[in-house]
C-alpha cells in the first residue's frame, strides 16, 4: 500500500494481463456479522482485508465472538445470538457496512452500547433505520446530533406484531440491517414494509443471498414487503467463499476497455468474480459494454478488450450499480460526447458527497460537468490541448482515489497525481501496485530521481527517504559494485583489470535478489558484509573496470519501474539514467563525510580511527573521479547540493521541493 502524502502517476501507455481482486467488501461485512450471529464455527476464505473488515473484525471480538485470522482465511466462532452484559464501546471508523447491520443487531439483542465512528462517519443518516427499530421496541438513544451516529444502545422490549416500516430511498443498508437482525427474534413472522422507492436493489439480493446460505429463507412480495418466518434459525455453513468485489472489479473492466494492449498480448483479465456474480455492481459490465468494452466471462472470470475507441458516450440509469457507477463518469473522459449517470441521489450520502467531489475533480482535468440533485453530466475535454494535469484530492473516499487513477490514459499524456492514495485501503489496499503490475508506460515517463555524489555525502540516506516520500523504488547502484567486489574476492580472483572478464563472468552467474532492505546473494544475506570499508574499497576498485560496468547497464535500467525510481550511485545521472528529470549532485567537505562515516561505524559497534577514514575516502574520491569509465562527477544539468551544514530532513525537504517545482501540478 502507498501510505505516501500523494502519488503521482505516469502517463501509460497500455495495459494487459491479470490480475486477482481482493474479496467483496460487501460479502465479506455480511458473512461476519452472520458468523458471529450464529451458532458454531465458520470458516471464511478469501475474506477481504481491508478498514471496514478490520473495524468490524475488532468489534466483534469486543462482543466476545471467537476470532482466529489465518491470511485471508478467519474462522468466526458466533455468539449464538446470545451477547455478553458487560457495557461495550464500539468504534465504527467509517464503515457504513459495519455501522449500520451493528446497530440493528445489537438493538434486537440488547445490551449496553455505544457506537461511534470517525466524523464523516457523525455526518451520514442513520435516522430511518433508529426509527424502524424503534417501531421494534427497541431502545436507541442519539449521544450527537439527532438522526446520526454516535448512538447508544439500551434493553428492548421488543413488539413483533404490527409491519415494521422502514424507508428504501436513502441507504438500502437500512433494510439489510434488519433483515440480518430480526432473525434473531423471529418467534412469529415479522413483516418489513418498505417506503419509498427501494433503492440498490442489487445490495439487498446480497443480503437475501447469502441469509439463505445461513439457512434463513426470506419471503418477498416484491421490493415492498418482506418477511422473516417465524422459528428460523442463523445456522453456520461452516465454509463459506467470499467472491471478489465486483466494484474493485469495475476499475480493471474500464482499464480493459480503455487501454491498448501491451506486451504482445491484449486484454485484462480478472480472476476471482465472474458474470454470474451475486453482487448487483457486476451489471456494470453491461455499462461498460454499451461504451464499447468487449468482455468474455467465465466461472470466476471476466476478460475485458478495448473494441470501440473512442468509448460510446451513454445516459444511463444508475441506480442498480451506485459504487461502480463513479467508474462509468471517468470512463465518460474518453467518450465521444456526453454522458449522463441519473439516479444517483445515494452518492451525496455515501464517504462524501460523491456527485460533488466527482464533479470538482472531473473539472479539473478539463472536462466539462453539470450536476443535479441525482445525477451528473460529464462531456469530456474537447482535444487533447484542453487536458489540464491535475492533483486530485480524494475527500477519504477510496473510489475516488480509484476511479481517476485511470485519467493517465490521457491523450495529451500527463501525469495524474492522487492525494492521500492510503484511502484505497477501505476496500482495496493493494490497488495500486494491481494496476502497475498490468500496466506499461514508455519508459521516459517514468520518472528517476538522481542522487550522485562521494562516499559518506549521505546520497542513500536521502535516496531511500526521498524513494519513501514519493513512494518511488530505490536503487543503491553502489551494492551492485559492493557484491560484485564480495564475490570475485570470495571466488579468489584477484580485484585486477586483467581479470575483468572473469569478474564479468561471474557477476553472470550471481543470483542477487533485493528483499526490501536486504540483499541476497545466493540466498544469503550478504547486507552487512558488503557495507565494510574493505568492501567499499573492493567495490571502488572493480567498479573502475569497464567491462563489470557495461554488464550492469541494463540492470540497473530494469528497475526503473511504476510508478518511479530514486536511484543513487555515481553515474547514475551522466550514464544509466541521463534523461532524468531530477538530478542531484551531493557533495560535502572531506572532515564532514569522514566524521559521518565514524559515527556510522562506532554506532555499529564496528572500530574506526577518523583520520584513517578520512585518508581512505580521499582516496576512494580520487579512484572514482578519475577512472576513465563513467567517472564521478556532475551531470550538466544536475543540481548541487553541499549538505555538511543541513541536517537529513532539511536536505530531503530541498530536493523534494526541487522535485515538486518540476512537476505540472500544484502542490497538495
Ligand atoms: N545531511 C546529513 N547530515 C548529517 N548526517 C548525514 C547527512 N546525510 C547523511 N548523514 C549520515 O552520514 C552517514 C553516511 O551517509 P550515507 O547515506 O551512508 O552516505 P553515502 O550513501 O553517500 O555513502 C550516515 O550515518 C548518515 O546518517
Ligand atoms: N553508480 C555507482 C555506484 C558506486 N560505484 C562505485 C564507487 C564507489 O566507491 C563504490 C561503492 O559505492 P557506494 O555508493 O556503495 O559507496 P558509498 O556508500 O558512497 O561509500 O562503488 C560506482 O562506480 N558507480
Amino acid at each position: 500500500m502507498f501510505s505516501t502524502e500523494f502519488l503521482d502517476l505516469p502517463p501509460l501507455l497500455g495495459a494487459s494481463g491479470s490480475v486477482t481482486l481482493p474479496g467483496s467488501k460487501s460479502i465479506s461485512n455480511r458473512v461476519l456479522l452472520l458468523a458471529a450471529l450464529c451458532e458454531g464455527t465458520t470458516t471464511i476464505h478469501d475474506l477481504l482485508d481491508s478498514d471496514d473488515t478490520r473495524v468490524m473484525l475488532a468489534a466483534l471480538r469486543t462482543l466476545g465472538c471467537g476470532v482466529q485470522e489465518n491470511g485471508s482465511t478467519v474462522e468466526i466462532t458466533g455468539l449464538g445470538g446470545r451477547l455478553g452484559t458487560a457495557p461495550a464501546k464500539l468504534f465504527m471508523g467509517n464503515a457504513g457496512t459495519a455501522m449500520r447491520p451493528l446497530t440493528a443487531a445489537l438493538a434486537v439483542l440488547g445490551g449496553d452500547f455505544e457506537l461511534s465512528g470517525v466524523p464523516r462517519m457523525h455526518e451520514r443518516p442513520i435516522g430511518d433505520l433508529v426509527d424502524a427499530l424503534r417501531q421494534l421496541g427497541c431502545h436507541i438513544d442519539y449521544l450527537g446530533q439527532d438522526g446520526f451516529p454516535p448512538l447508544r444502545i439500551g434493553k428492548p422490549n421488543l413488539k413483533l406484531d404490527a409491519p415494521i416500516q422502514v424507508r428504501g430511498d436513502v441507504s438500502s443498508q437500512f433494510l439489510t440491517a434488519l433483515l440480518m437482525a430480526l432473525p434473531l427474534v423471529a418467534t412469529k413472522d415479522i413483516v418489513i414494509e418498505v417506503v419509498g422507492e427501494l433503492i440498490s436493489r442489487p445490495y439487498i439480493e446480497i443480503t437475501l443471498n447469502l441469509l439463505a446460505r445461513f439457512g434463513v429463507q426470506v419471503r418477498r412480495d416484491g421490493w415492498q414487503r418482506f418477511t422473516i418466518p417465524a422459528g428460523c434459525k442463523l445456522q453456520s455453513p461452516k465454509v463459506l467463499h467470499v467472491e471478489a468485489d465486483a466494484s474493485s472489479a469495475s476499475y480493471f473492466i474500464a482499464l480493459g476497455a480503455i487501454s491498448m494492449g501491451v506486451r504482445g498480448q491484449n486484454g485484462i483479465k480478472i480472476q476471482g468474480v465472474g458474470a454470474d456474480s451475486i453482487q448487483g455492481d457486476i451489471r456494470f459490465i453491461d455499462a461498460a459494454k454499451q461504451m464499447g468494452a468487449r468482455i468474455e466471462s467465465g466461472p470466476n472470470w471476466l476478460e475485458v478488450r478495448r473494441a470501440a475507441w473512442p468509448l460510446k458516450a451513454i445516459d444511463l440509469d444508475c441506480n442498480h450499480i451506485p459504487d461502480a457507477a463513479m467508474t462509468l463518469a471517468v470512463m465518460a473522459l474518453y467518450a465521444d460526447g456526453t454522458t449522463t449517470l441519473r439516479n444517483i441521489a445515494s452518492w451525496r450520502v455515501k464517504e462524501t458527497d460523491r456527485i460533488a467531489a466527482m464533479a470538482t475533480e472531473l473539472r479539473k482535468l478539463g472536462a466539462t460537468v453539470v450536476e443535479g440533485a441525482d445525477f451528473i453530466r460529464v462531456t469530456p475535454p474537447t482535444s487533447a490541448q484542453d487536458w489540464r494535469a491535475a492533483s486530485i484530492h480524494t475527500y477519504d473516499d477510496h473510489r475516488i482515489a480509484m476511479c481517476f487513477s485511470l485519467a493517465v490514459f490521457n491523450p495529451a499524456g500527463l501525469p495524474v497525481r492522487i492525494e492521500d492514495p492510503k484511502c484505497v485501503a477501505k476496500t482495496f489496499p493493494d490497488y495500486f501496485e494491481t494496476l502497475f503490475s498490468v500496466a506499461q508506460a514508455s519508459a521516459t515517463h517514468i520518472p528517476v530521481v538522481c542522487v550522485d555524489g562521494p562516499t559518506a555525502s549521505g546520497k542513500g540516506t536521502l535516496a531511500a527517504v526521498v524513494a519513501e516520500k514519493l513512494g518511488y523504488h530505490f536503487l543503491d547502484s553502489g551494492s551492485l559494485y559492493r557484491i560484485t567486489g564480495l564475490a570475485a574476492t570470495r571466488a579468489g580472483i584477484a580485484l585486477e583489470v586483467a581479470n575483468q572478464e572473469a569478474i564479468v563472468a561471474l557477476l553472470r552467474s550471481l543470483p542477487i535478489r533485493f528483499e526490501g532492505s536486504h540483499i541476497l546473494l545466493d540466498g544469503e544475506d550478504v547486507s552487512d558484509a558488503i557495507r565494510t570499508e574493505e568492501a567499499g574499497m573492493n567495490a571502488s576498485r572493480v567498479s573502475a573496470f569497464p567491462l563489470v560496468r557495461g554488464a550492469l547497464v541494463d540492470f540497473q535500467r530494469n528497475f526503473r519501474q511504476l510508478p518511479g525510481l530514486v536511484a543513487d550511485g555515481r553515474d547514475m545521472g551522466t550514464i544509466i539514467f541521463p534523461n532524468a528529470p531530477l538530478k542531484v549532485f551531493l557533495t560535502a567537505s572531506a572532515t564532514c563525510r569522514a566524521e559521518r562515516r565514524y559515527k556510522q561505524l562506532i554506532s555499529k559497534g564496528i572500530p574506526a580511527i577518523l583520520a584513517d577514514l578520512r585518508a581512505d575516502l580521499e582516496a576512494r574520491d580520487a579512484r572514482d573521479s578519475s577512472r576513465p569509465v563513467a567517472p564521478l562527477k556532475p551531470a550538466e544539468d544536475a543540481q548541487l547540493l553541499d549538505n555538511s551544514d543541513l541536517t537529513v530532513d532539511s536536505s530531503v525537504e530541498i530536493v523534494l521541493d526541487w522535485w515538486q517545482s518540476k512537476q505540472p501540478f500544484k502542490s497538495a
